[in-house]
Parts: structure tokens; sequence; C-alpha cells
């Protein structure tokens, strides 16, 4: 079997591979995927996050998610291991942070986690089992270790999902659902 790190290395670069034509249609799809959920709808209050290149883009989910009146969060990394929901209040009110990822502009309205109603979680990659491959630092990991399965949701694109199993550690935290551009999934 590969390392972990074999396979994130062979996630990340699949992802960058791909052409910014081909996300901008599946971003569509995407949008329309999530604002139909149920756990959407029924969410006040909401994680995103804001996403690199290529990756699975949830901008238009979170200005119908502010336009729906809900209390949006995104990620932001105040160290090695820890990571923080602060709220964002418009996609505009962002710079840039250290790891080349938009983050809010201080000063900080930080929720709880354990408040949150809905967490998309990023992924480089996952599989048909909910296992997640992320991009490295395990802040997702430690984040979700104290909510329940129902409360996040893993998001990528179609192609992004493994047919092979994505190698785990004690301490990975899987997903019951993956939502892509093809719809919701849930997890074996
Ligand atoms: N959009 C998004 N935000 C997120 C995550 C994510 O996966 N996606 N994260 C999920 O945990 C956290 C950030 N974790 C990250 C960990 C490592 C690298 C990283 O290594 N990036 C570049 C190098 C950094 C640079 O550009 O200087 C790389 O891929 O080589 C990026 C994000 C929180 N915010
Ligand atoms: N709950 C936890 N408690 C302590 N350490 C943890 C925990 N979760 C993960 N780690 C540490 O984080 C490191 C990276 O984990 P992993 O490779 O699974 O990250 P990832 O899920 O891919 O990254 P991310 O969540 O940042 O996208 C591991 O070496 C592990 O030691």
């Amino acid at each position: 079997m590969d390392t972990k790190e074999a396979v994130r290395l062979a996630c990340k670069t699949k992802r960058a591979a791909l052409r910014a034509e081909d996300c901008e249609q599946w971003t569509i799809a995407l949008t329309r995927e999530i604002v139909k959920l149920s756990q959407y709808k029924k969410a006040q209050k909401i994680m995103l996050y804001l996403a690199m290149p290529r990756e699975a883009n949830l901008d238009a989910v979170i200005t119908q998610a502010l336009q729906d009146g809900k209390d949006v969060y995104v990620p932001v990394c105040t160290d090695k291991t820890t990571m923080i929901a602060v709220r964002l209040h418009s996609l505009s009110d962002v710079t840039t942070g250290v790891l080349h990822i938009r983050i809010p502009n201080e000063p900080y309205d930080i929720i709880n986690p354990s408040e949150l109603d809905l967490v998309l979680v990023p992924g480089a990659g996952f599989d048909y089992r909910g296992g997640r491959m992320g991009m490295g630092n395990g802040y997702y990991d430690r984040f979700l270790s104290i909510l329940r399965p129902e409360q996040f949701i893993g998001v990528c694109w179609n192609m992004q999902i493994l047919s092979q199993e994505i190698p785990m550690e004690d301490y990975d935290v899987r997903m019951t659902q993956l939502i892509t551009e093809t719809g919701l999934l849930q997890c074996q």
C-alpha cells in the first residue's frame, strides 16, 4: 500500500493539473447541490472555507448563505496545529494569510466549534468510505474531533474521490457524507 504522503502528493498533483474552465463549470453544479441539501437549509451557523486555486470552490455558496441570513464562518490557522472558525461578513472583507489562503480581516469574531450547525470540510482527496486526505497539518482532524458526524460533510470534485482507500490513522476523522458537483454521496 502507498504511504499517506505518497497518496497526498498524488492527490495534490492531480488537483493542480485541473483546468480552470472545468473547475468553473463544476462550481456552478456544486453550488446548486449544496444549497439544496436539507442540512444546508436547516443550518444557521455554517462553516465553509475560502478555496485555494483548483479546490472545490464555495464562494457562491458563501454569497448565498450570507444572503439567506446565515452566520458564515471560515477557518483561520493561528499556529502549526490550531485552526479557529472566524465569522465572515463579506467575501470582500478578506486578506491573504501566510498559507496563501484568503482569511477574514481582523478583529476576529470566533465561534466555539461545538456551536456550528454544519461544517463543509475541504480535502485533497476522499475515498468512498469517508476517508479524507487533507493538507497535512491535522487541522480539521483536531477541529472535527469534538463534533458529531452529522455536523460535517466533505466537499471535493468528483474526480478527487479515490477508488483506493486512503491510509487512515486513529486520529483521522471520517466523513459520513461527501458532496461533489454530481451530488451527495453516503459513505459506506
Ligand atoms: N481552502 C482551504 N482552507 C483551509 C484548508 C484547506 O484545505 N483548504 N485547510 C486544511 O487543513 C487549512 C489550511 N491548511 C493548509 C496546510 C498546508 C498548506 C500548504 O502546504 N500549501 C502550499 C504551500 C503554502 C504556500 O503557498 O506557501 C502547498 O500546497 O504546497 C495549505 C493549507 C485551513 N484552511
Ligand atoms: N486529534 C489529533 N490530536 C493530535 N494530533 C493530531 C490529531 N489529528 C491529527 N494530528 C496530527 O496531525 C498530523 C497531520 O495529520 P494528517 O496527515 O491526517 O493531516 P490532514 O488531515 O491531512 O490535514 P488537514 O486537516 O490540516 O487538512 C499527524 O502527524 C498527527 O500527528
